[in-house]
């Protein structure tokens, strides 16, 4: 592989303690930036505390929420509402409650057609940017939230796919996971990914503790090969810390 963007490992105690740590760096990149601010979420479990905080009167005081405006990484082709339903968890866990519903950016999952839904939120994401080339003096988001799931995918790049190849899309449709739920999905590719100041991994529990071995040895995954253009960090948590790890990869 080519040589790629450092990454820098932030250890801390358990999951509790990486939605504040993870809290204080969304609050750190909207400081940086005076104007509109774009946040790509995460699916999966991991983002959940995190989100569930940010809902919270000491938060939720503190965040300009009228500027603020949140995308999602990837999304499973099931209805919006459906338990499954990526921004659906992040819209009960904190937006609905605290953003204003123009600036909540969902992929629509009222077709059955994977690339159709990408092809949307791709014209979607271009019309919110006004471009539709990447420039990497000019990040699409200020901050992009991931998880790894247990074969190394990240957003909703499977190991072995072609989209984790695609670089002349922002979006791209997936017909096949790798790992439950069994639902075609919709992913940012890792070009899209890559455009932001600051891209921010969480990763806690011991099941996680394999895989991240594997990812910080390099290997050639998903998880591995998604670095921001500019500052990438692993959150991590101790159950989760693998074995011989003291730094920064
Ligand atoms: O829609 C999804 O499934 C994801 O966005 C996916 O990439 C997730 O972040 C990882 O699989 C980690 O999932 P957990 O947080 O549930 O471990």
């Amino acid at each position: 592989m080519a040589a790629q963007p450092g990454r820098k490992l932030v250890r801390v105690a358990d999951k509790a303690a990486m939605a504040r740590t993870a809290a204080e760096h969304l609050l750190t990149r909207i400081e940086a930036n005076a104007g509109r601010v774009a946040i790509c979420l995460a699916g999966g479990s991991s983002p959940k505390q995190l989100y569930e905080l940010l809902a919270t009167a000491p938060y939720r005081a503190r965040i300009p929420w009228p500027r603020l405006h949140w995308f999602v990484g990837d999304e499973r082709l099931v209805p919006a509402g459906d338990p499954l339903h990526n921004m659906t968890m992040a819209r009960a866990a904190f937006l609905d409650a605290c953003a204003p519903a123009a600036n909540i950016h969902a992929i629509e999952t009222d077709t059955m057609d994977p690339h159709a839904a990408a092809r949307r939120y791709e014209h979607e994401l271009q019309a919110f940017h006004g471009t539709d080339r990447l420039d990497p003096t000019r990040p699409l988001f200020d901050l992009v939230l991931l998880g790894i799931g247990p074969d190394g995918h990240t957003a909703s790049l499977f190991p072995g796919s072609p989209a984790v190849d695609v670089q002349d899309r922002w979006v791209v449709g997936v017909e096949t996971a790798n790992v439950a739920p069994f639902v075609p999905r919709v992913s940012l590719t890792l070009p899209t990914l890559a455009s932001c100041w600051t891209m921010l991994f969480e990763v806690a529990g011991a099941d996680k503790r394999p895989i991240l071995t594997r990812v910080l040895a390099g290997e050639n995954l998903p998880a591995n090969r998604a670095r921001s253009d500019h500052e990438t960090l692993l959150l991590i948590d101790a159950a989760a810390w693998p074995e011989d790890e003291s730094g920064d990869v």
